[in-house]
């Protein structure tokens, strides 16, 4: 006897995909709700950046945290670690967790805990996404405000409501669907250069974004709908190199701050002191966080904050064998010793 959803699996040898059900973005929003009180910090957590955005409040902001998701057990102790570091800095610094489920390849490889979560090649999305959701609302819960990278809209339905700030990264900035999906996302976002290090196609992607559009999408029932989008103008750009060039020296970061004018942008770069600046070497992290801090210090105020990738354990690890607690299987991280000792180090120098 099939089960209902043995009975929907379509396996073909046409192009057309095996289809398998899922639930709606509502039953799942149902089943891991988020409370009145968290939902309260959350929209709190939001206007706290648009006001760093709008240089309202001169905090810097720090976005950290593992490359991609792959363990819950290590990536809640690294949230409590980094709770508990918040609770201390908080004056100088406004500190929100990478909680990263979805992975942009450069070819093929890990797609992210809601693509693969068993990272078996088995596709399972529909424990993926129940799992990113669980491990987003209890880090939500430790009164973490949380970024992720949007990369199928579909997706965002799910979680989108556990999100403080989202990224979107350099191999999807000059995609239409993102700049409309960031159009009716309902928190700030930081949209990278891209890969071949031009920041061009991000700031027009924020100029995009703060219109409105009319483009096709699902509702929470999962209902294929019109959306008619109301436009998102909390948005910046978040330099990342490209193509072996750094842009996080002061005279990069002026070039990008005059074009965001030009295009009638906030003029306020977020640094990713990883990927193309980095060199892919994460230790470069440090250095170049401290440089960048300087600049701040020195008088730049369209320096908004810094995004660092940091983990329990330093380093990265091929998937296979016995995994390093705490270890990236993605990009290579700073480890949490460095990390904490990084934050408290920024906070003094600010
Ligand atoms: O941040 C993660 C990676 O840089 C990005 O997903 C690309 O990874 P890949 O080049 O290993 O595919
Ligand atoms: C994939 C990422 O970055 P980028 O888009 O800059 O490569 C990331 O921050 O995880």
């Amino acid at each position: 006897m099939k089960t209902n959803a043995e009975k929907n699996t379509k396996t073909t040898t046409s192009n057309d995909p095996a289809v398998r059900p899922l639930s709606t973005p509502r039953q799942l929003k149902a089943e891991m709700a988020v409370s009145e009180e968290l939902a309260v910090q959350i929209e709190q957590q939001r206007q706290q950046i648009r006001d760093l955005l709008e240089g309202n409040d001169q905090r810097l902001l720090i976005v950290t945290g593992p490359c991609s998701i792959h363990d819950e057990e290590a990536v809640l102790d690294y949230g409590r670690r980094l709770a508990g570091l918040n609770e201390q800095l908080k004056d100088k610094l406004l500190i929100v967790m990478r909680a990263y489920v979805e992975k942009p390849r450069t070819s093929v490889g890990w797609k992210g805990l809601a693509y693969d979560p068993a990272r078996n090649g088995k596709g399972d999305m529909a424990e993926g996404i129940r799992r990113s959701r669980a491990v987003m609302l209890k880090l939500a819960n430790m009164g973490l405000p949380l970024a992720t990278e949007a990369l199928n809209p579909l997706v965002m339905r799910y979680l989108d409501d556990l999100i403080s700030w989202t990224a979107i990264g350099a191999r999807t900035s000059e995609s239409q669907t993102h700049r409309e999906m960031v159009s009716h996302l309902p928190m700030p976002v930081g949209i990278k250069n891209s890969t071949d290090g031009s920041a061009s196609n991000a700031i027009n992607a924020m100029i995009s974004a703060r219109h409105s559009h009319h483009t096709l999408g699902v509702d929470v029932d999962g209902q294929m709908a019109m959306l008619d989008t109301p436009g998102n103008a909390d948005t910046h750009l978040v330099l990342r190199g490209g193509h072996g060039l750094t842009n996080y020296d002061a005279e990069s970061i002026a070039a990008a701050l005059a074009e965001l004018e030009q295009g009638g942008c906030h003029a306020r770069v977020m640094v990713d002191c990883s990927h193309a600046n980095a060199c892919k070497d994460h230790a470069r992290q440090i250095p170049i966080a401290h440089e960048v801090v300087a600049q701040r210090v020195a008088g730049n105020q369209g320096i908004l904050g810094l995004m660092l990738e940091s983990f329990i354990t330093a380093g990265r690890q091929n998937d296979s064998g016995e995994l390093q607690y705490g270890q990236s299987i993605t990009d290579a991280c700073i480890g949490w010793d460095e990390s904490e000792r990084l934050l408290r180090d920024i906070h003094a120098q600010l």
